[in-house]
């Protein structure tokens, strides 16, 4: 290599010659004018002081820059919400890049590879063209390298100083081979690990990197294809929604807040429209998009919220609108949900959890096409205390199983059946209204028949109402057993006649309600009894299919401590058989024994039978549905949407009968009665309650006490109180656990006093707002009609004279003609000589223009009245 002047070393490094002079004087260079030449030792030690003044210290002379660190931090901050609802986190994102820039001119390349060559040893021999091309990573390789000061190590020295932003990047992590970049002469080779200044770059990895780049290319193009299509569409439609966009503007003429907002818009699709580089791109959505939104009975609004693809808080909102105030954790109903969806621009499908169970069912039931045949009536006893329930119970019991079983009766569960000369009867065994009303309160009317017993000697009493009332309710016909009729003094007389004033009349009496005298005690009329039981079940007709899968109704059940859950059912349909996979209620299982009702193992059973059957998963509730499925995933899948139908009952039932709400609910017209269910300490101050209570009554609003017992507040008084839709009231007594469950699982609303006012006068509160506020009428003024003008504008005018209090424009009229009413309605006009005037009082002259009304007579009298309402109280 020659000298140089300094004038072509400047044309050579392509720098302006002032700057290189200067850089020459900077670096203690005998050259100061542009012909001087500059001696290759000269431009070693020039080199050397630039590298110097770049940063690079580096030992003697000889050293060279190697590397160029540039470090770029940038911080940003993301907003993300975790739980709908929930206030937007803020997340400082700080991204740190470290790149390491190297120069190595072309002469070097060759050494360079050189190096990477007898570090990595054995080194490919790998052509330049066929070497990938790493993603980030320039590599150093070259501190070994004794650098040869070339123009061109100078004039990139140069760009360095001057331009360090066009140098490419260099890092120092190695983990592949090299890759000779020829154009800008340097060494690439990709990074990985922590591994710093160190070149492993094995054969058989760089195959292997190779191979990898290769592939994740090939995937890469594969998904571009596959989404190819979708990506154009999406492009397309974009490019026409901004092409309709852009002419709603131009029709619009542009200007203005709004258009300037439709430009804006406007502009996204074209950003978002490139098609070719569609990796991963946010597609902004060019229309509104509209969900199917699939709205059970009831639904709570985080999920409703999630159905729609938007903020929970989004829905409240929009609930408030509709005059509706939720939490995000609130049920509500399908209507309300479905008003809501469709305003928010979506598509309401409606999901009965009836429709959704008997898609469910559909699976595991065929149709049912059966032959229905006769079947025996299923039979509760109900009555007052003492009247003779379980003794009549007993009887039938006694009498009728017992005969036919060897060994008497050795267990007995909560219904048998006594097989009498005309046909078989179901007794549910839990006498007076606890079972019947546990039973309805589930929702099951299982029984068919009610025989209310009355104690021929006692005569009706409140228990003997309440449990007409019951059976009325339900729709069950009755049948009145008046027992102990052995007893002298039985009067079934003043039975029938109690009873025909609360509307239960004797068939004698041409009624419809079948009498029986009997005695439990003696048995007498016992017979007669059962025979009108089966007349009764010829009334109505009922049946059943014998044959095919089995269903009916959960009776009671209990834990077995050696056999597990244990579930009394009665069969309604069907015949249940040994081994068959059951549903109850939100309970399942394969039944693994089953026994009648006098503890005896069988095989199967058939309609109307109760039986006892082991195998459930856990106890069912009495009242709960039992029915045969085919398998257990169904089985399985059923008792799960049972159980979550369950919670939503639950929230549903939280809304029902409240005190504070009883109020309200009437004012909707749901409402006419108020049920109590009263338990009280002792007797005294149960009918001092009981009487204070309904008397609260007026003809607006009915104070029922539905039940009024003595004692602690037990599950029955709680399924009463569900039944019949009552609050309770406890007074000096509290609710026992089974009760305090059941009172929260089903929102019951129960209220404690021990002072007899409190109690009437919270009952007396919530019924006083129940009462429509009295309209009173006042009359507030009279004029007399002394003379009628006709006016073009308001017709007949009465010239009058206020003879009483006054008259004012707003109020409503009456003319009187010789103090009969003969119109109302409204002043038109009222004026003192010619002036409006809003009042006038007595003793003062003015004219009177009655609206739609023209017959005003001298003589006549205008009556003025005001109406005031007045909220009422007890
Ligand atoms: N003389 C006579 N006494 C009877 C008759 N039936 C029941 N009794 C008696 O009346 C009392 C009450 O009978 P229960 O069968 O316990 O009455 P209940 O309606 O079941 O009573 P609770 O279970 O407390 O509601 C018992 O002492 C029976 O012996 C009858 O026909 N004649």
């Amino acid at each position: 290599m020659s000298d140089k002047t300094v004038r072509q070393l400047a044309e050579v490094v392509r720098i302006p010659l002032e700057r290189l002079l200067e850089q020459l004087k900077e670096a203690g260079l005998s050259a100061s004018s542009p012909d001087d030449v500059i001696s290759e030792d000269e431009k070693m030690r020039l080199l050397s002081h630039l590298r110097k003044r770049h940063g690079k210290v580096e030992d003697g002379v000889e050293s060279a820059p190697k590397r160029v660190t540039l470090e770029r931090r940038q911080v940003s901050e993301i907003k993300q919400t975790n739980a709908p609802g929930s206030a937007p986190k803020t997340i400082t994102v700080e991204v740190r890049k470290k790149k390491t820039y190297i120069k190595r001119e072309a002469d070097d390349v060759k050494e360079v590879v050189s190096v990477v060559e007898s570090v990595t040893s054995p080194a490919p021999e790998v052509p330049h063209n066929e070497l990938p091309i790493a993603d980030e990573v320039l590599v150093p390789v070259v501190s070994e390298v004794k650098p040869v000061v070339t123009e061109a190590v100078v004039a990139e020295i140069a760009v360095i100083e001057t331009e360090t932003d066009v140098i490419e990047p260099v890092l120092t992590d190695i983990e592949l081979k090299p890759e000779l970049d020829i154009e800008d002469k340097f060494i690439v080779l990709p990074i990985k690990g922590e591994t710093k200044s160190k070149v492993v770059a094995k054969p058989k990895e760089l195959d292997e990197a190779k191979k990898k780049l290769d592939e994740k290319e090939r995937r890469l193009q594969e998904s571009i294809n596959k989404n190819a299509d979708r990506v154009r569409q999406q492009a397309e439609e974009k490019q026409a929604a901004a092409h309709k966009k852009k002419q709603d503007e131009s029709n619009r003429g542009g200007g203005g807040r709004d258009a300037k907002k439709v430009k804006k818009k406007g502009k996204q699709p074209q950003r978002a429209a490139p098609v070719s580089d569609s990796k991963h791109q946010f597609e902004m959505p060019s229309a509104p998009i509209v969900y199917e939104v699939t709205i059970p009975e009831m639904i709570i609004v985080s999920d409703l919220a999630q159905k729609m693809n938007i903020k929970a808080a989004l829905v409240i909102k929009h609930l408030m609108k509709l005059g509706f105030m939720a939490t995000i954790n609130q049920s509500i109903d399908q209507d309300t949900a479905a008003i809501l969806v469709e305003e928010m621009g979506h598509k309401v499908i409606m999901q009965s959890d009836d429709d959704l169970e008997k898609e469910m069912l559909a699976e595991a039931q065929i149709e049912d096409v059966r032959i229905a045949l006769p079947r025996a009536p299923i039979v509760t006893i109900m009555g007052h205390v003492d009247h003779g329930k379980t003794s009549l119970l007993d009887y039938i019991r006694k009498t009728r199983v017992a005969a036919g079983e060897a060994g008497g009766i050795t267990q007995h569960i909560g219904a048998y059946q006594v097989k009498t000369d005309h046909g078989a009867v179901t007794f549910l065994d839990t006498p007076g209204h606890a079972a019947f009303t546990a039973m309805r309160a589930r929702g099951a009317d299982v029984t068919d028949v009610v025989i209310v017993v009355v104690a021929a000697d006692d005569g009706v009493m409140p228990q003997t109402k309440e449990a007409v009332e019951h059976a009325k309710a339900a729709n069950v016909p009755i049948i009145i057993a008046m027992n102990k009729m052995d007893k002298p003094d039985a009067n079934p007389d003043k039975v029938m006649q109690e009873l025909s004033v609360i509307g239960v009349l004797a068939e004698e009496w041409g009624g419809d309600v079948q009498f029986l005298k009997i005695s439990a005690k003696t048995g007498v009329g016992i017979d007669e009894l059962i025979e009108a039981l089966i007349v009764q079940t010829e009334i109505l007709e009922l049946t059943a299919p014998a044959e095919g899968v089995a269903s009916g109704i959960v009776i009671e059940s209990r834990l077995d401590k050696g056999r597990g859950a244990v579930a009394t059912v009665l069969i309604q349909k069907g015949t249940l058989e040994n081994g068959q996979m059951v549903l109850c209620g939100h309970e399942y299982g394969r039944v693994r024994a089953m026994f009648n009702e006098n503890g005896k193992p069988i095989k199967e059973a058939g309609p109307c039978v109760p039986v006892e059957i082991l195998g459930l998963s856990g106890t069912p509730n009495a009242g709960d549905e039992f029915l045969v499925v085919q398998n257990e995933r169904i089985a399985k899948d059923l008792a799960k949407h049972r159980e979550d139908r369950k919670k939503f009952t639950r929230h549903a039932a939280q809304q029902a009968s409240k005190l504070d709400e009883v109020f309200s609910r009437m004012t909707t017209g749901e409402l006419a009665s108020v049920n109590l269910v009263i338990k009280t300490d002792v007797q005294g101050s149960l009918e001092a309650l009981r009487g204070s209570l309904v008397s609260l009554s007026n003809e607006e609003v009915e104070v029922k006490v539905v039940f009024g017992g003595v004692g602690g507040i037990n599950e029955g008084d709680v399924n009463l109180a569900l039944a019949s839709n009552s609050i309770l009231i406890g007074f000096n007594v509290r609710a026992d656990a089974t009760a305090r469950r059941l009172i929260e699982e089903k929102g019951v609303d129960l209220h404690y006093y021990s002072v007899i006012y409190d109690a009437i006068d919270e009952v007396k509160k919530a019924i006083s707002g129940m009462l429509a506020p009295e309209i009173r009428e006042q009359i507030v003024g009279l004029a007399a009609v002394r003379d009628v003008f006709k006016s073009p504008k308001f017709g007949a005018v009465a010239g009058c004279m206020v003879i009483d209090g006054f008259v004012k424009r707003n109020l409503p009229i009456r003319v009187l003609r010789e103090n009969v009413v003969i119109y109302e309605g409204q002043l038109e006009s009222l004026r003192r000589f010619k002036d409006d005037a809003a009042e006038v009082k007595m003793g003062m002259e003015c004219g009177i223009g009655v609206k739609n009304y023209n017959d005003v007579r001298v003589g006549d009298q205008i009556e003025v009245f005001e109406r005031t309402e007045i909220k009422r109280v007890l």
